[in-house]
């Protein structure tokens, strides 16, 4: 799903009318907010009136948290999908006992466990059980919705069209996703696949950081503090978006920015997240200018031309791994990387000089000056690899059936290309003219 600038249709009808009435009725409070149509991000938040934010002088309607900010949202713990919830989200589940034991001892991710009693609570719904959450279930996507935007739910085909550093973050989600549905199959629950990648997908494209003042959260992964949140899950995501905060009675949004009129979107912010992440987590990515976070990860490529030696350095001087350039440079991390990779052997007592010169330009006192042509080589190198591989994927892309799956890959594969050129001309100027000599690719 890519933001395209959209006219807002408010969702006062049908399913988002019942689930705001739901939602008021049960306690969360959006004085000036409605649920509104704005595709392609689906379902989005706007305003109803003007919302004064943090500078603006405060109305008779605001709800004030106890900064002084203007709440506008709020959604108290009761309604919340979590692990204290679960038995009443999913009534005879037994899936509480799961989440209560290591995951070393047959105990499974929160992920994995939410995802069951979301598939289980569908099936029992469609069998005509009641459940308390059901006006919200009703307004969640629909699998046909994550189809193209998911590359969770692509064929191989397509999926290996996908840029490198996209590809690798949805090489881990499918390995999660197996190992999560191979061990709810373990514990006798019978779901498709289908059913429960769905499930599995709302999880993750839905869910807040969640970890309240309870001892149970204390020893907890960070992975495992989760919930999903009624109302608040309806916002879209920018990378300057309204702040979410857990309080000891609920979640709350507050805006950062003063000054939005009625009938403007509402965003809140997910993380800083670049669009690689984006595009495998949620299924959308932004334009480059509205990312600040964006940037290609090389790590996977960069790694396999390390010798063990480089790697053992890096790693005693904190440089192992977490290589990127966005479109200004390649990172620090890389630059030390690539330096590094000059000094085929710099265990050897006879290079110690030259590691000197390498760590002296890591601690800022060594410009790199005389190294800089021979890393700008690898470097360049690198990129025009990358470019060459785009070039292939976008004439294959061509040959797909899907146009929602074209316009994804082919919409990342442009920034990337995009990136790679601007970072280029940074490092050699347009004509090469930053070298000393022409730069012919
Ligand atoms: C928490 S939900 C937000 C509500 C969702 N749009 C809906 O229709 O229910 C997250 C999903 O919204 C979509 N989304 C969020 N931010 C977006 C954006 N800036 N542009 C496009 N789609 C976005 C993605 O599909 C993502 O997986």
């Amino acid at each position: 799903m890519a933001d395209r600038k959209t006219a807002p249709t408010p969702a006062t009808t049908g399913t988002h009318a019942l689930f705001t009435i739901w939602a008021r009725k049960h306690g969360i409070e959006f004085p000036k907010l409605i649920p509104a149509y704005l595709p392609p991000a689906g379902l989005g938040i706007i305003s109803t009136e003007e919302i004064t934010g943090p500078d603006g002088a405060h109305g008779q309607t605001k709800t004030i948290s106890p900064t002084g900010e203007e709440v506008i949202a709020f959604t108290p713990n009761a309604l919340l999908l979590t692990r204290e919830n679960l038995e009443r989200f999913s009534p005879g589940c037994r899936l509480g006992p799961l989440l209560r034991r290591k995951k070393d001892d047959g105990g499974l991710s929160s992920h994995a466990v939410f995802a069951a009693a979301i598939a289980r609570e569908m099936r029992r719904i469609a069998e005509g059980h009641e459940n308390m959450w059901r006006e919200w279930i009703d307004v969640w996507p629909r699998a046909k919705e994550f189809r193209g935007c998911m590359p969770l739910m692509w064929s191989v085909e397509e999926s290996d069209l996908l840029p490198p550093s996209t590809k690798r973050l949805l090489d881990e989600q499918r390995e999660k996703f197996k190992r999560d549905f191979k061990m709810v199959e373990q514990k006798g629950f019978e779901f498709t696949k289908q059913e429960y990648m769905w499930a599995w997908i709302i999880v993750n494209t839905r869910t807040l950081f969640y970890k309240p003042a309870h001892p149970t959260y204390n020893e907890l992964p960070r992975e495992d503090c989760m919930a999903l949140c009624p109302f608040i899950d309806y916002f879209n995501h920018s990378d300057d978006g309204c702040k979410v905060q857990l309080t000891p009675t609920g979640f709350t949004v507050t805006p950062t920015k003063p000054n939005y009129p009625p009938n403007t979107q509402l965003f809140v912010t997910y993380g800083c997240h670049s669009n690689d992440f984006l595009l495998v987590e949620y299924g959308f990515n932004l334009p480059l200018e509205k990312n600040k976070w964006d940037e290609v990860s090389i790590t996977s490529n960069l790694l396999p031309l390390l010798s063990e030696e480089h790697k053992r350095v890096l790693y005693r001087e904190g440089f192992l791994g977490k290589y990127a350039f966005d479109k200004e440079a390649f990172c620090f991390r890389t630059q030390a990387a690539v330096r590094l990779m000059l000094i085929e052997h710099p265990e050897l007592d006879a290079n110690w000089r030259k590691l000197e010169v390498w760590k002296n330009f890591l601690a800022g006192h060594d410009d790199g000056e005389r190294e800089r042509y021979a890393v700008e080589e690898r470097l360049l190198g690198f990129l025009d690899g990358l470019e060459g591989e785009g070039r292939r994927a976008l004439f294959e892309v061509g040959k797909l059936q899907r146009q929602s799956v074209k316009g994804v890959i082919e919409m990342r594969w442009t920034q990337i290309l995009g990136m790679v050129n601007d970072v280029r001309t940074k490092m050699v100027g347009e004509n090469g003219e930053g070298r000393g000599r022409g730069y012919v690719r």
